[in-house]
Protein backbone atom coordinates (compact mmCIF):
# COMPACT_ATOMS: atom_id res chain seq x y z
CA UNK A 1 0.00 0.00 0.00
CA UNK A 2 1.11 3.24 -0.83
CA UNK A 3 1.20 6.45 1.28
CA UNK A 4 -1.45 8.37 -0.36
CA UNK A 5 -4.97 7.78 -0.55
CA UNK A 6 -5.88 4.95 -3.46
CA UNK A 7 -8.00 5.81 -5.66
CA UNK A 8 -10.26 2.54 -6.60
CA UNK A 9 -9.91 -1.13 -4.71
CA UNK A 10 -8.04 -2.23 -7.35
CA UNK A 11 -5.10 -0.17 -7.20
CA UNK A 12 -4.57 -2.08 -3.83
CA UNK A 13 -3.35 -4.79 -2.75
CA UNK A 14 -3.19 -5.72 1.06
CA UNK A 15 -0.08 -6.19 2.98
CA UNK A 16 -1.02 -8.96 5.26
CA UNK A 17 2.40 -8.62 7.29
CA UNK A 18 1.46 -4.97 8.64
CA UNK A 19 -3.02 -5.50 8.58
CA UNK A 20 -3.47 -8.11 10.95
CA UNK A 21 -7.46 -7.50 11.67
CA UNK A 22 -10.37 -5.04 10.25
CA UNK A 23 -12.32 -2.97 12.53
CA UNK A 24 -15.17 -0.33 12.06
CA UNK A 25 -15.10 1.18 15.36
CA UNK A 26 -12.09 3.50 16.91
CA UNK A 27 -12.69 2.17 19.89
CA UNK A 28 -12.30 -1.34 19.59
CA UNK A 29 -9.17 -0.87 17.36
CA UNK A 30 -6.37 -3.43 17.87
CA UNK A 31 -3.00 -2.76 17.08
CA UNK A 32 -2.74 -3.74 13.07
CA UNK A 33 -6.04 -3.29 12.21
CA UNK A 34 -7.13 -1.54 9.29
CA UNK A 35 -9.69 1.20 10.17
CA UNK A 36 -12.72 1.42 8.73
CA UNK A 37 -13.99 4.95 8.62
CA UNK A 38 -17.80 4.51 7.21
CA UNK A 39 -20.40 7.39 6.41
CA UNK A 40 -23.37 6.60 9.12
CA UNK A 41 -26.88 7.46 10.71
CA UNK A 42 -24.91 10.17 12.74
CA UNK A 43 -21.66 11.07 12.22
CA UNK A 44 -18.92 9.71 9.30
CA UNK A 45 -16.40 7.61 11.15
CA UNK A 46 -13.05 9.83 10.04
CA UNK A 47 -13.99 11.61 12.76
CA UNK A 48 -12.56 9.01 14.71
CA UNK A 49 -9.42 8.58 12.97
CA UNK A 50 -7.50 9.96 15.16
CA UNK A 51 -8.39 7.30 18.14
CA UNK A 52 -8.17 4.34 16.03
CA UNK A 53 -4.67 5.47 14.80
CA UNK A 54 -3.93 6.19 18.63
CA UNK A 55 -4.73 2.55 19.18
CA UNK A 56 -2.38 1.25 16.33
CA UNK A 57 -4.23 1.41 13.47
CA UNK A 58 -2.41 0.23 10.42
CA UNK A 59 -4.26 1.53 7.96
CA UNK A 60 -6.89 3.42 7.14
CA UNK A 61 -10.09 2.82 4.68
CA UNK A 62 -12.73 5.08 3.43
CA UNK A 63 -14.67 7.72 0.90
CA UNK A 64 -13.82 10.51 -0.32
CA UNK A 65 -16.15 12.57 2.27
CA UNK A 66 -13.48 10.18 4.90
CA UNK A 67 -10.59 11.78 2.80
CA UNK A 68 -11.54 15.24 3.07
CA UNK A 69 -12.02 14.95 7.05
CA UNK A 70 -8.42 13.14 7.27
CA UNK A 71 -7.21 15.81 5.03
CA UNK A 72 -8.66 18.46 7.37
CA UNK A 73 -7.56 17.03 10.81
CA UNK A 74 -3.97 16.58 9.36
CA UNK A 75 -3.87 12.76 9.03
CA UNK A 76 -3.61 11.80 5.66
CA UNK A 77 0.13 10.84 5.23
CA UNK A 78 0.09 9.12 8.85
CA UNK A 79 -0.76 5.40 7.61
CA UNK A 80 -1.93 4.49 4.11
CA UNK A 81 -5.65 5.20 3.13
CA UNK A 82 -6.99 3.53 0.90
CA UNK A 83 -10.16 5.51 -0.74
CA UNK A 84 -12.99 3.78 -2.49
CA UNK A 85 -16.95 5.08 -2.74
CA UNK A 86 -18.55 3.06 -0.64
CA UNK A 87 -16.64 1.70 1.57
CA UNK A 88 -19.50 -0.83 2.97
CA UNK A 89 -19.24 -2.94 -0.40
CA UNK A 90 -15.60 -3.39 -0.25
CA UNK A 91 -15.36 -4.52 3.82
CA UNK A 92 -16.67 -7.96 3.02
CA UNK A 93 -13.82 -9.09 0.74
CA UNK A 94 -11.23 -7.20 2.68
CA UNK A 95 -12.22 -8.63 6.00
CA UNK A 96 -12.57 -12.24 3.96
CA UNK A 97 -8.98 -11.74 2.83
CA UNK A 98 -7.48 -10.50 6.23
CA UNK A 99 -9.45 -13.63 7.77
CA UNK A 100 -8.97 -16.06 5.38
CA UNK A 101 -12.62 -16.86 6.62
CA UNK A 102 -13.12 -17.59 2.56
CA UNK A 103 -11.53 -21.27 3.13
CA UNK A 104 -12.19 -21.74 6.69
CA UNK A 105 -15.57 -20.92 7.23
CA UNK A 106 -17.93 -23.83 8.32
CA UNK A 107 -20.69 -24.91 6.17
CA UNK A 108 -23.58 -22.22 7.75
CA UNK A 109 -27.18 -22.28 7.62
CA UNK A 110 -28.66 -18.98 7.03
CA UNK A 111 -32.10 -17.65 8.13
CA UNK A 112 -34.04 -14.68 7.39
CA UNK A 113 -37.60 -13.92 7.82
CA UNK A 114 -39.70 -11.15 10.73
CA UNK A 115 -40.41 -13.80 12.75
CA UNK A 116 -38.85 -16.63 13.69
CA UNK A 117 -35.17 -16.30 12.82
CA UNK A 118 -33.95 -16.86 16.83
CA UNK A 119 -35.80 -19.54 17.31
CA UNK A 120 -35.45 -21.30 13.81
CA UNK A 121 -31.18 -21.26 14.67
CA UNK A 122 -31.61 -22.33 18.07
CA UNK A 123 -33.66 -25.39 16.38
CA UNK A 124 -30.86 -25.61 13.52
CA UNK A 125 -28.18 -26.13 16.26
CA UNK A 126 -29.77 -28.98 17.98
CA UNK A 127 -30.65 -31.05 15.08
CA UNK A 128 -26.74 -30.05 13.67
CA UNK A 129 -25.79 -31.39 17.16
CA UNK A 130 -27.99 -34.62 17.40
CA UNK A 131 -26.43 -34.93 14.43
CA UNK A 132 -22.83 -35.30 15.42
CA UNK A 133 -21.81 -32.38 14.28
CA UNK A 134 -20.07 -29.44 16.27
CA UNK A 135 -21.86 -26.35 16.13
CA UNK A 136 -21.62 -22.59 15.94
CA UNK A 137 -24.87 -19.93 16.21
CA UNK A 138 -24.95 -16.50 15.70
CA UNK A 139 -27.76 -14.55 16.66
CA UNK A 140 -29.71 -11.79 18.59
CA UNK A 141 -29.30 -13.83 21.75
CA UNK A 142 -25.67 -14.76 21.94
CA UNK A 143 -23.24 -15.83 19.61
CA UNK A 144 -21.51 -19.49 20.30
CA UNK A 145 -18.31 -21.72 18.90
CA UNK A 146 -18.95 -24.55 19.63
CA UNK A 147 -19.35 -24.02 23.55
CA UNK A 148 -17.40 -21.24 23.95
CA UNK A 149 -20.02 -17.92 24.60
CA UNK A 150 -19.20 -14.86 22.80
CA UNK A 151 -21.79 -11.86 23.45
CA UNK A 152 -23.95 -10.32 20.99
CA UNK A 153 -24.19 -6.83 20.04
CA UNK A 154 -26.41 -7.07 16.74
CA UNK A 155 -28.49 -9.67 15.57
CA UNK A 156 -26.25 -9.67 12.41
CA UNK A 157 -22.99 -8.77 13.50
CA UNK A 158 -20.78 -6.10 10.43
CA UNK A 159 -18.58 -7.78 8.03
CA UNK A 160 -15.20 -7.68 9.65
CA UNK A 161 -16.51 -9.55 12.99
CA UNK A 162 -18.75 -11.76 11.15
CA UNK A 163 -15.41 -12.98 9.21
CA UNK A 164 -13.24 -12.55 12.30
CA UNK A 165 -15.77 -14.86 13.72
CA UNK A 166 -15.81 -17.39 10.98
CA UNK A 167 -12.35 -18.30 11.51
CA UNK A 168 -12.17 -18.35 14.72
CA UNK A 169 -15.34 -21.08 14.64
CA UNK A 170 -12.47 -22.95 11.99
CA UNK A 171 -10.27 -22.67 14.91
CA UNK A 172 -12.33 -24.08 17.90
CA UNK A 173 -13.56 -27.50 15.22
CA UNK A 174 -17.20 -25.83 14.21
CA UNK A 175 -18.18 -27.63 11.26
CA UNK A 176 -21.61 -26.39 10.97
CA UNK A 177 -23.30 -22.96 11.90
CA UNK A 178 -26.68 -21.81 11.98
CA UNK A 179 -26.64 -18.02 11.34
CA UNK A 180 -29.41 -15.28 11.76
CA UNK A 181 -29.49 -12.78 8.48
CA UNK A 182 -31.14 -9.36 10.06
CA UNK A 183 -32.81 -7.34 6.59
CA UNK A 184 -30.61 -4.35 8.63
CA UNK A 185 -27.67 -6.41 7.46
CA UNK A 186 -28.67 -6.86 4.18
CA UNK A 187 -29.13 -3.13 3.65
CA UNK A 188 -25.89 -2.31 4.82
CA UNK A 189 -23.77 -5.30 3.56
CA UNK A 190 -23.21 -6.83 6.80
CA UNK A 191 -22.54 -10.63 4.84
CA UNK A 192 -20.82 -9.21 2.09
CA UNK A 193 -18.27 -12.13 1.34
CA UNK A 194 -19.61 -15.21 3.35
CA UNK A 195 -21.77 -18.09 1.54
CA UNK A 196 -24.13 -19.80 2.78
CA UNK A 197 -25.04 -23.32 2.15
CA UNK A 198 -28.57 -22.80 2.30
CA UNK A 199 -30.62 -19.88 3.47
CA UNK A 200 -34.17 -20.15 4.48
CA UNK A 201 -37.09 -17.53 4.53
CA UNK A 202 -39.56 -17.81 7.81
CA UNK A 203 -41.96 -14.98 6.81
CA UNK A 204 -43.08 -11.04 6.33
CA UNK A 205 -45.00 -8.98 8.19
CA UNK A 206 -45.08 -5.89 9.61
CA UNK A 207 -41.70 -4.28 11.35
CA UNK A 208 -38.30 -1.99 10.67
CA UNK A 209 -40.81 0.36 8.18
CA UNK A 210 -38.68 2.91 9.62
CA UNK A 211 -35.82 1.57 7.73
CA UNK A 212 -37.18 0.14 4.59
CA UNK A 213 -40.27 2.42 3.86
CA UNK A 214 -42.51 -0.08 2.19
CA UNK A 215 -42.80 -3.74 2.99
CA UNK A 216 -42.08 -4.06 -1.00
CA UNK A 217 -38.61 -2.57 0.03
CA UNK A 218 -38.44 -4.71 3.25
CA UNK A 219 -38.93 -7.83 1.05
CA UNK A 220 -36.39 -6.59 -1.66
CA UNK A 221 -33.85 -6.33 1.24
CA UNK A 222 -34.69 -9.81 2.13
CA UNK A 223 -34.11 -11.15 -1.07
CA UNK A 224 -30.65 -9.57 -1.41
CA UNK A 225 -29.65 -12.84 0.79
CA UNK A 226 -31.41 -15.35 -2.24
CA UNK A 227 -29.16 -14.79 -4.80
CA UNK A 228 -26.48 -16.80 -6.52
CA UNK A 229 -23.98 -14.18 -4.54
CA UNK A 230 -24.63 -15.50 -1.16
CA UNK A 231 -26.62 -18.55 -1.11
CA UNK A 232 -25.98 -22.43 -3.04
CA UNK A 233 -29.71 -23.31 -1.86
CA UNK A 234 -32.95 -21.66 -0.63
CA UNK A 235 -35.76 -23.28 1.72
CA UNK A 236 -38.49 -20.47 1.54
CA UNK A 237 -41.71 -20.69 3.30
CA UNK A 238 -44.53 -20.00 1.22
CA UNK A 239 -47.55 -19.52 3.97
CA UNK A 240 -47.62 -15.67 3.10
CA UNK A 241 -47.47 -13.52 -0.89
CA UNK A 242 -44.10 -12.52 0.47
CA UNK A 243 -42.56 -15.98 0.71
CA UNK A 244 -44.74 -16.95 -2.74
CA UNK A 245 -42.80 -13.68 -4.43
CA UNK A 246 -39.42 -14.55 -2.89
CA UNK A 247 -39.76 -18.42 -4.23
CA UNK A 248 -40.18 -16.89 -7.75
CA UNK A 249 -37.18 -14.78 -7.90
CA UNK A 250 -34.75 -16.90 -6.02
CA UNK A 251 -35.29 -19.46 -8.54
CA UNK A 252 -35.70 -17.19 -11.38
CA UNK A 253 -31.89 -15.53 -10.37
CA UNK A 254 -30.43 -19.62 -10.51
CA UNK A 255 -31.03 -20.24 -6.79
CA UNK A 256 -31.87 -23.98 -6.36
CA UNK A 257 -35.08 -23.10 -4.63
CA UNK A 258 -37.35 -25.70 -2.59
CA UNK A 259 -41.14 -24.06 -1.04
CA UNK A 260 -42.17 -24.85 2.38
CA UNK A 261 -45.99 -24.43 3.08
CA UNK A 262 -46.31 -24.67 6.87
CA UNK A 263 -50.37 -23.73 7.06
CA UNK A 264 -53.07 -25.88 5.52
CA UNK A 265 -52.87 -25.56 1.90
CA UNK A 266 -55.84 -23.68 -0.04
CA UNK A 267 -57.67 -24.70 -3.14
CA UNK A 268 -54.83 -24.71 -6.45
CA UNK A 269 -51.55 -24.16 -3.62
CA UNK A 270 -49.15 -26.65 -3.14
CA UNK A 271 -45.34 -27.11 -2.49
CA UNK A 272 -41.89 -28.88 -2.68
CA UNK A 273 -42.66 -29.41 1.06
CA UNK A 274 -46.15 -29.98 3.54
CA UNK A 275 -46.31 -30.01 7.08
CA UNK A 276 -49.04 -32.39 7.71
CA UNK A 277 -51.03 -34.24 10.80
CA UNK A 278 -50.32 -31.40 13.14
CA UNK A 279 -51.78 -32.57 16.31
CA UNK A 280 -51.71 -30.50 20.26
CA UNK A 281 -49.32 -32.26 22.97
CA UNK A 282 -49.34 -30.43 25.69
CA UNK A 283 -48.18 -27.17 25.34
CA UNK A 284 -46.39 -28.42 22.00
CA UNK A 285 -47.02 -30.29 18.74
CA UNK A 286 -46.61 -32.78 17.10
CA UNK A 287 -46.45 -33.10 13.16
CA UNK A 288 -45.48 -34.40 10.00
CA UNK A 289 -43.31 -33.17 6.72
CA UNK A 290 -44.08 -34.03 3.90
CA UNK A 291 -42.32 -34.21 -0.29
CA UNK A 292 -44.08 -34.15 -3.24
CA UNK A 293 -42.56 -37.26 -4.12
CA UNK A 294 -44.41 -38.83 -1.01
CA UNK A 295 -40.91 -38.76 1.26
CA UNK A 296 -42.11 -38.19 4.74
CA UNK A 297 -40.87 -37.78 8.31
CA UNK A 298 -42.53 -37.32 12.12
CA UNK A 299 -41.33 -35.17 14.43
CA UNK A 300 -42.13 -33.37 17.00
CA UNK A 301 -41.53 -30.47 19.35
CA UNK A 302 -42.79 -29.39 22.87
CA UNK A 303 -42.18 -25.29 22.45
CA UNK A 304 -44.97 -23.73 22.93
CA UNK A 305 -47.30 -21.99 20.16
CA UNK A 306 -48.10 -23.09 16.22
CA UNK A 307 -45.79 -21.00 14.67
CA UNK A 308 -43.08 -23.08 16.53
CA UNK A 309 -44.24 -26.18 13.96
CA UNK A 310 -43.59 -24.08 11.13
CA UNK A 311 -40.04 -22.78 12.81
CA UNK A 312 -39.08 -26.94 13.01
CA UNK A 313 -40.53 -27.63 9.83
CA UNK A 314 -38.13 -24.68 8.15
CA UNK A 315 -35.15 -25.86 9.99
CA UNK A 316 -35.86 -29.83 9.26
CA UNK A 317 -36.85 -28.90 5.61
CA UNK A 318 -33.56 -26.78 5.44
CA UNK A 319 -31.16 -29.63 6.49
CA UNK A 320 -32.77 -32.38 4.23
CA UNK A 321 -32.45 -29.55 1.18
CA UNK A 322 -28.67 -29.74 1.93
CA UNK A 323 -28.05 -33.45 2.00
CA UNK A 324 -28.68 -34.69 5.58
CA UNK A 325 -30.87 -38.14 4.45
CA UNK A 326 -34.13 -38.55 5.62
CA UNK A 327 -33.64 -41.48 7.32
CA UNK A 328 -30.44 -39.97 9.17
CA UNK A 329 -32.82 -37.41 10.42
CA UNK A 330 -35.84 -39.20 11.49
CA UNK A 331 -33.16 -41.35 13.76
CA UNK A 332 -31.82 -38.08 15.44
CA UNK A 333 -35.59 -37.06 15.83
CA UNK A 334 -36.18 -40.32 17.38
CA UNK A 335 -33.44 -40.25 19.64
CA UNK A 336 -33.68 -39.31 23.48
CA UNK A 337 -32.20 -35.71 22.78
CA UNK A 338 -35.82 -34.12 21.75
CA UNK A 339 -33.58 -32.31 18.80
CA UNK A 340 -37.02 -30.13 18.54
CA UNK A 341 -37.13 -28.88 22.19
CA UNK A 342 -33.85 -26.32 22.81
CA UNK A 343 -34.31 -24.06 25.41
CA UNK A 344 -34.56 -20.51 23.57
CA UNK A 345 -34.23 -17.89 26.19
CA UNK A 346 -36.98 -15.35 26.37
CA UNK A 347 -38.94 -16.98 23.64
CA UNK A 348 -42.70 -18.37 24.69
CA UNK A 349 -40.07 -19.03 27.87
CA UNK A 350 -42.38 -20.31 31.21
CA UNK A 351 -41.50 -18.82 33.88
CA UNK A 352 -44.29 -19.95 36.12
CA UNK A 353 -47.62 -22.62 36.40
CA UNK A 354 -50.68 -22.04 38.08
CA UNK A 355 -51.41 -19.14 36.78
CA UNK A 356 -49.30 -20.17 33.79
CA UNK A 357 -46.85 -17.18 33.31
CA UNK A 358 -45.07 -16.65 30.04
CA UNK A 359 -42.08 -14.16 28.54
CA UNK A 360 -42.25 -13.78 24.89
CA UNK A 361 -40.25 -11.60 22.17
CA UNK A 362 -43.45 -10.65 20.53
CA UNK A 363 -42.44 -7.06 19.61
CA UNK A 364 -44.65 -6.89 16.60
CA UNK A 365 -48.10 -7.33 15.46
CA UNK A 366 -47.71 -10.35 13.90
CA UNK A 367 -45.79 -12.18 16.82
CA UNK A 368 -47.81 -10.54 18.87
CA UNK A 369 -50.89 -11.82 17.93
CA UNK A 370 -49.78 -15.39 17.30
CA UNK A 371 -48.25 -15.08 20.71
CA UNK A 372 -51.57 -14.73 22.15
CA UNK A 373 -53.79 -17.55 19.83
CA UNK A 374 -51.13 -20.05 21.27
CA UNK A 375 -51.62 -19.05 24.89
CA UNK A 376 -55.22 -19.07 24.50
CA UNK A 377 -57.25 -22.08 26.47
CA UNK A 378 -60.79 -22.15 27.49
CA UNK A 379 -60.14 -22.55 31.49
CA UNK A 380 -59.07 -18.93 31.87
CA UNK A 381 -58.25 -15.13 30.69
CA UNK A 382 -55.72 -13.67 28.73
CA UNK A 383 -53.39 -11.13 30.71
CA UNK A 384 -50.87 -9.45 28.71
CA UNK A 385 -48.43 -6.90 29.61
CA UNK A 386 -46.29 -5.35 26.80
CA UNK A 387 -45.17 -1.86 25.56
CA UNK A 388 -43.78 0.03 22.08
CA UNK A 389 -40.19 0.54 21.27
CA UNK A 390 -39.27 4.16 21.22
CA UNK A 391 -37.19 5.78 18.15
CA UNK A 392 -38.61 2.58 16.05
CA UNK A 393 -41.51 1.74 13.78
CA UNK A 394 -44.07 4.23 15.46
CA UNK A 395 -46.78 2.93 12.92
CA UNK A 396 -47.26 -0.21 15.03
CA UNK A 397 -48.24 0.93 18.23
CA UNK A 398 -51.98 1.75 17.87
CA UNK A 399 -52.14 -1.80 15.93
CA UNK A 400 -50.60 -3.56 18.51
CA UNK A 401 -52.86 -1.78 21.15
CA UNK A 402 -55.49 -3.15 19.08
CA UNK A 403 -54.80 -6.44 18.25
CA UNK A 404 -53.49 -6.88 22.28
CA UNK A 405 -57.47 -5.62 22.66
CA UNK A 406 -58.86 -8.18 20.49
CA UNK A 407 -57.08 -11.33 21.82
CA UNK A 408 -56.64 -10.72 25.43
CA UNK A 409 -59.41 -10.36 28.50
CA UNK A 410 -56.72 -7.68 30.18
CA UNK A 411 -54.40 -5.69 28.41
CA UNK A 412 -51.56 -3.68 30.53
CA UNK A 413 -49.80 -1.24 28.57
CA UNK A 414 -46.74 -0.42 29.82
CA UNK A 415 -43.01 1.03 28.90
CA UNK A 416 -40.61 -1.60 26.52
CA UNK A 417 -37.06 0.55 25.16
CA UNK A 418 -38.10 4.24 25.81
CA UNK A 419 -34.57 5.03 24.30
CA UNK A 420 -34.54 8.69 24.02
CA UNK A 421 -38.55 9.18 23.56
CA UNK A 422 -40.65 10.31 26.58
CA UNK A 423 -42.40 6.76 27.61
CA UNK A 424 -45.96 8.09 28.82
CA UNK A 425 -47.01 9.45 24.78
CA UNK A 426 -45.57 5.84 23.59
CA UNK A 427 -47.87 4.41 26.13
CA UNK A 428 -50.33 6.69 25.35
CA UNK A 429 -50.06 5.71 21.49
CA UNK A 430 -50.71 1.83 22.22
CA UNK A 431 -53.77 2.98 24.85
CA UNK A 432 -55.37 4.51 22.00
CA UNK A 433 -55.32 1.86 19.48
CA UNK A 434 -56.38 -0.28 22.09
CA UNK A 435 -59.36 1.49 23.20
CA UNK A 436 -60.32 2.41 19.23
CA UNK A 437 -60.76 -1.03 19.08
CA UNK A 438 -63.70 -0.77 21.50
CA UNK A 439 -63.93 -4.62 22.49
CA UNK A 440 -66.46 -5.15 24.68
CA UNK A 441 -65.59 -6.36 28.49
CA UNK A 442 -61.69 -6.05 27.68
CA UNK A 443 -60.22 -4.46 30.58
CA UNK A 444 -57.60 -1.96 30.03
CA UNK A 445 -54.89 -0.55 32.23
CA UNK A 446 -51.41 1.55 31.51
CA UNK A 447 -49.05 0.57 34.47
CA UNK A 448 -45.89 1.92 34.64
CA UNK A 449 -42.87 1.24 35.07
CA UNK A 450 -42.54 -2.05 33.70
CA UNK A 451 -41.96 -4.11 36.74
CA UNK A 452 -45.08 -2.87 38.13
CA UNK A 453 -46.66 -3.78 35.65
CA UNK A 454 -45.52 -7.13 36.20
CA UNK A 455 -46.34 -7.39 39.50
CA UNK A 456 -49.91 -5.82 39.09
CA UNK A 457 -50.74 -8.87 36.61
CA UNK A 458 -49.40 -11.51 38.82
CA UNK A 459 -51.55 -9.96 41.44
CA UNK A 460 -54.69 -9.97 39.76
CA UNK A 461 -54.28 -13.89 37.78
CA UNK A 462 -56.40 -16.73 39.04
CA UNK A 463 -55.38 -19.90 38.53
CA UNK A 464 -56.06 -20.96 34.90
CA UNK A 465 -55.28 -17.39 33.72
CA UNK A 466 -52.09 -17.21 31.67
CA UNK A 467 -49.99 -13.77 31.88
CA UNK A 468 -48.06 -13.35 28.76
CA UNK A 469 -45.21 -10.43 29.38
CA UNK A 470 -44.06 -10.02 25.42
CA UNK A 471 -41.41 -7.98 23.59
CA UNK A 472 -38.44 -8.05 25.78
CA UNK A 473 -38.04 -12.10 25.68
CA UNK A 474 -33.73 -12.36 26.74
CA UNK A 475 -33.55 -8.75 27.86
CA UNK A 476 -31.98 -7.78 31.06
CA UNK A 477 -31.50 -4.01 30.10
CA UNK A 478 -33.97 -1.56 29.69
CA UNK A 479 -32.59 1.77 27.44
CA UNK A 480 -34.08 4.85 28.83
CA UNK A 481 -32.11 8.08 27.87
CA UNK A 482 -29.04 6.70 26.99
CA UNK A 483 -29.24 5.15 30.39
CA UNK A 484 -29.28 1.25 30.72
CA UNK A 485 -31.70 -0.20 33.39
CA UNK A 486 -31.32 -3.56 35.01
CA UNK A 487 -34.60 -5.22 34.19
CA UNK A 488 -35.33 -8.87 33.34
CA UNK A 489 -38.77 -9.43 32.09
CA UNK A 490 -38.02 -13.49 33.96
CA UNK A 491 -36.88 -12.30 37.05
CA UNK A 492 -39.63 -9.66 37.76
CA UNK A 493 -42.05 -12.83 37.58
CA UNK A 494 -40.18 -14.78 39.31
CA UNK A 495 -40.19 -11.97 42.68
CA UNK A 496 -43.76 -11.10 42.23
CA UNK A 497 -44.75 -14.61 42.24
CA UNK A 498 -42.87 -15.82 44.48
CA UNK A 499 -41.92 -12.48 46.98
CA UNK A 500 -45.70 -11.47 47.08
CA UNK A 501 -46.71 -8.60 45.71
CA UNK A 502 -46.72 -5.18 46.85
CA UNK A 503 -49.68 -3.62 47.55
CA UNK A 504 -48.57 0.06 46.51
CA UNK A 505 -50.15 -0.33 42.90
CA UNK A 506 -48.61 2.58 40.75
CA UNK A 507 -51.19 2.42 38.53
CA UNK A 508 -51.94 5.59 36.88
CA UNK A 509 -54.73 5.34 34.74
CA UNK A 510 -57.93 2.78 34.59
CA UNK A 511 -60.58 2.08 32.17
C1 LIG B 1 -29.37 1.61 12.05
C2 LIG B 1 -28.08 0.86 12.14
O1 LIG B 1 -28.03 -0.32 11.87
N1 LIG B 1 -27.02 1.56 12.56
C3 LIG B 1 -25.70 0.97 12.60
C4 LIG B 1 -24.72 1.99 12.07
O2 LIG B 1 -24.81 3.10 12.94
P1 LIG B 1 -24.71 4.61 12.46
O3 LIG B 1 -24.83 4.70 10.96
O4 LIG B 1 -25.67 5.42 13.27
O5 LIG B 1 -23.23 4.97 12.92
P2 LIG B 1 -22.70 6.36 13.49
O6 LIG B 1 -22.96 6.42 14.95
O7 LIG B 1 -23.19 7.47 12.62
O8 LIG B 1 -21.11 6.20 13.33
C5 LIG B 1 -20.50 6.17 12.04
C6 LIG B 1 -19.30 5.27 12.11
O9 LIG B 1 -18.40 5.78 13.10
C7 LIG B 1 -17.98 4.74 13.93
N2 LIG B 1 -17.65 5.28 15.25
C8 LIG B 1 -18.59 5.96 15.97
C9 LIG B 1 -18.25 6.48 17.22
C10 LIG B 1 -16.93 6.33 17.71
O10 LIG B 1 -16.55 6.77 18.80
N3 LIG B 1 -16.05 5.65 16.93
C11 LIG B 1 -16.37 5.12 15.73
O11 LIG B 1 -15.53 4.50 15.09
C12 LIG B 1 -19.15 3.75 13.95
O12 LIG B 1 -18.69 2.43 14.26
C13 LIG B 1 -19.67 3.84 12.52
O13 LIG B 1 -18.99 2.93 11.68
O14 LIG B 1 -23.40 1.48 12.09
C14 LIG B 1 -22.98 1.11 13.43
C15 LIG B 1 -21.57 0.58 13.33
O15 LIG B 1 -21.54 -0.63 12.74
C16 LIG B 1 -23.92 0.05 14.00
O16 LIG B 1 -23.51 -0.29 15.30
C17 LIG B 1 -25.32 0.61 14.01
O17 LIG B 1 -26.20 -0.37 14.51
C18 LIG B 1 -27.00 0.11 15.60
C19 LIG B 1 -26.28 -0.14 16.93
C20 LIG B 1 -28.32 -0.63 15.65
O18 LIG B 1 -29.05 -0.49 16.61
N4 LIG B 1 -28.65 -1.39 14.66
C21 LIG B 1 -29.89 -2.13 14.69
C22 LIG B 1 -31.07 -1.31 14.21
C23 LIG B 1 -29.73 -3.36 13.81
O19 LIG B 1 -28.88 -3.44 12.94
N5 LIG B 1 -30.59 -4.34 14.06
C24 LIG B 1 -30.60 -5.57 13.32
C25 LIG B 1 -31.73 -6.48 13.77
C26 LIG B 1 -33.06 -5.88 13.58
C27 LIG B 1 -34.13 -6.90 13.95
O20 LIG B 1 -34.37 -7.83 13.16
O21 LIG B 1 -34.73 -6.76 15.03
C28 LIG B 1 -29.33 -6.35 13.60
O22 LIG B 1 -28.86 -7.09 12.72
O23 LIG B 1 -28.89 -6.30 14.76
N1 LIG C 1 -42.63 -18.42 12.66
C1 LIG C 1 -43.13 -17.43 13.42
N2 LIG C 1 -44.18 -16.70 12.97
C2 LIG C 1 -44.71 -15.69 13.70
N3 LIG C 1 -44.26 -15.36 14.93
C3 LIG C 1 -43.21 -16.06 15.42
C4 LIG C 1 -42.60 -17.11 14.70
N4 LIG C 1 -41.58 -17.61 15.45
C5 LIG C 1 -41.54 -16.88 16.57
N5 LIG C 1 -42.52 -15.95 16.57
C6 LIG C 1 -42.79 -14.91 17.55
O1 LIG C 1 -41.80 -13.90 17.34
C7 LIG C 1 -41.01 -13.68 18.51
C8 LIG C 1 -39.56 -13.56 18.13
O2 LIG C 1 -39.13 -14.85 17.73
P1 LIG C 1 -37.64 -15.07 17.29
O3 LIG C 1 -36.75 -14.39 18.25
O4 LIG C 1 -37.41 -16.50 17.01
O5 LIG C 1 -37.67 -14.26 15.91
P2 LIG C 1 -36.61 -13.27 15.29
O6 LIG C 1 -36.91 -13.28 13.83
O7 LIG C 1 -35.26 -13.68 15.68
O8 LIG C 1 -36.97 -11.89 15.93
P3 LIG C 1 -36.06 -10.54 15.95
O9 LIG C 1 -35.59 -10.27 14.57
O10 LIG C 1 -37.02 -9.51 16.40
O11 LIG C 1 -34.94 -10.81 16.89
C9 LIG C 1 -41.26 -14.90 19.39
O12 LIG C 1 -41.07 -14.53 20.71
C10 LIG C 1 -42.67 -15.28 19.02
O13 LIG C 1 -43.60 -14.48 19.70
Amino acid sequence: MGGTPAEGMSAVALDAARVHGVCLDSRAVQPGDLYAALPGAKSHGARFAKGALDRGAAAIVTDPRGVEQLREADLLSAVPVLVTQDPRAVLGALSAAVYQSHTLAPETFAVTGTNGKTTTTYLLRSLLSALGCTTGLIGTIEILAGEEPIPSVLTTPEAPQLHALMSRMAQAGVSSAAMEVSSHSLEFRRVAGLRFAVSGFTNLTQDHLDLHGSMEEYLAAKARLFTPEYSDRAVVSVDDQWGQALAVTSADLGVPTATLLTRPARAGESADWMVTDVSRVGLGHRFGVRHRDGRSLMAGTELPGAFNVSNAALALVMLLEGGVSLETLQAALDSEDAPLTPSVPGRMQVVHTHPTAIVDFAHNPDALVRALESVRTDQGRVIVVFGATGERDTSKRPIMGELAARHSDVVIVTDDDPHGEEPGGIRAQVMQGARDAAVPGVELLEVAPRADAIAAAARMAGEHDVILVAGRGHEVWQEVKGVNLALDDREELRRAFGNGVSDSSSRIDTE
